[in-house]
């Protein structure tokens, strides 16, 4: 008998976020995340995670009241069902998450959770991991690239964290340290857009002596223009495996990128299908960052994929903060993804609290093995989900604003955005 969707749970959670600097301001002490929880009339529970902004909230719970009934393996009617609801609920407007990236129509990140949630109940059900059920692995486990961010010791008014600061070249490079030495991970990435550009190749240079064999890829947002983006390529030509979003929008990307053979990579300037077209004929990024909870899914991402194998681009994941259950469903798509051509980006060394048990996701040698029980592998601990919701409750952060908070700290704060 086919199984149906009963009941859909939708917990929003909050964990202790570093201050970690970017472009556009710096991270609240509190990130934000929802957990979604699908459950079948044949007792099976699927999962999902994304982000917990109000206004996304707003949409996942119209679509929680909307999808009982639906066959978790009919994943067509589940994407009818979200463009029905958000065409009436909200006009199908847009998001932004951050104040970073703007997407035009939010289909694809409400789909998100609940396609990823079903793609679990589908493992659970023929009793295969979710990378099986995406066609078969490629790989035994995936890597990822330590993700290093210029830093204050603790947020205003709160106790160093155990990072400490990271604001000169030295610092960068012991935050490096505790990442490879902990981790383990065979690749690197700075995220800068806070400095003046010389301050932020000086660190990438600091990084290439201390790890000389290392791949390194310095991520600014686009606080620079083309003219300075050329200048920083060619300090960091032979030094970087890639420039991630130098300057921001295609033209610009494509400015840089005809003046220049260091590779430009993205998650900004295309980050949904429609901008893969004009992104290609101009030969604007060379690199793609995919990200399921962005482009509509797991199955979206494979589709993405192919288009990147298509036309020649190299393929990367990107990463907002998040916990295990995107730290599981990232996994399985990596490893079902044969062209994924670059070390995925995770924030997962960030994170305080998690709220799956512990032993299914560990990181040996910079990767994680990609779980081999059904669906995604991984389980909810009902106390920690318990402890981040109740975080949430009482945090007072609602949405996700880098910007509003660094104002409150320093009141003539303006985003960075091609400001060098
Ligand atoms: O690669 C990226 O652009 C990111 O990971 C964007 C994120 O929002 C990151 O900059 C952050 O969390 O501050
Ligand atoms: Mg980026």
């Amino acid at each position: 008998m086919t199984s149906r969707i009963s009941r859909v749970v939708v917990t929003p959670v909050a964990f202790g976020d570093p201050p970690l600097l970017n472009v556009v301001g710096v991270h609240q002490p509190w990130a934000l995340r929802a957990i979604v929880e699908v459950h079948t009339d044949s007792g099976l529970l699927g999962l999902g995670e994304t982000y917990a902004d109000e206004a996304h909230l707003d949409r996942l719970a119209a679509v929680a009241a909307a999808i009982p009934g639906v066959d978790p393996f009919d994943l067509a009617s589940l994407r009818r069902v979200v463009v029905e609801v958000l065409g009436q609920e909200t006009g199908g407007g847009g998001a932004s998450f951050g104040g970073m990236l703007d997407v035009r129509s939010a289909v694809e990140t409400v789909f998100s959770p609940f396609e990823v949630a079903c793609l679990d109940l589908q493992g659970h059900e023929t009793g295969r991991p979710v990378s099986e059920v995406l066609g078969g692995r490629v790989r035994d486990r995936v890597p990822f690239s330590g993700y290093l961010f210029y830093k204050w010791a603790g947020h205003p008014g709160a106790a160093d964290d155990a990072w400490g600061e990271a604001l000169t070249p030295d610092q960068v490079v012991a935050q490096a340290r505790t990442m490879v030495d902990g981790w383990g991970f065979g690749s690197l990435k700075l995220k800068g857009g806070v400095f003046h550009p010389d301050q932020e190749c000086e660190a990438i240079e600091a990084l290439r002596d201390a790890f000389p064999d290392l791949p390194l890829r310095l991520d600014p947002n686009g606080a620079w223009t083309p003219t300075t983006s050329l200048e920083v390529a060619a300090r960091l030509a032979g030094v970087i495996e890639y420039l991630e979003d130098p300057t921001p929008g295609i033209e610009g990307m494509a400015e840089v990128s005809a003046a220049t053979d260091v590779p430009m990579a993205t998650n900004m300037c295309v980050i949904a299908m429609e901008h893969l077209p004009p992104a290609i004929a101009q030969d604007a990024v060379q690199i793609v960052l995919s990200d399921h909870h962005l482009w509509g899914g797991l199955r979206r991402s494979q589709l993405l994929a192919g288009i990147a194998e298509t036309w020649g681009l190299g393929l990367s994941m990107h990463s907002n903060s998040h916990l295990g259950v995107s730290l599981a469903a990232m996994t399985h798509l990596a490893a079902a993804t044969p062209t994924l051509t670059y070390a995925c980006d995770t924030h997962y060394p960030w994170k305080t609290q998690d709220l799956v048990k512990p032993g299914v996701l560990s990181f040996e040698g910079g990767s994680v093995a990609v779980p081999s029980t059904p669906g995604l592998g991984v389980e909810l601990d009902r106390d920690m989900l318990a402890t981040l919701h109740e975080q949430y409750l009482t945090c007072g952060v609602r949405r996700r604003e880098d910007t509003v908070y660094m104002r409150s700290i320093q009141p003539d704060f303006t985003p960075n955005t091609s400001r060098w």
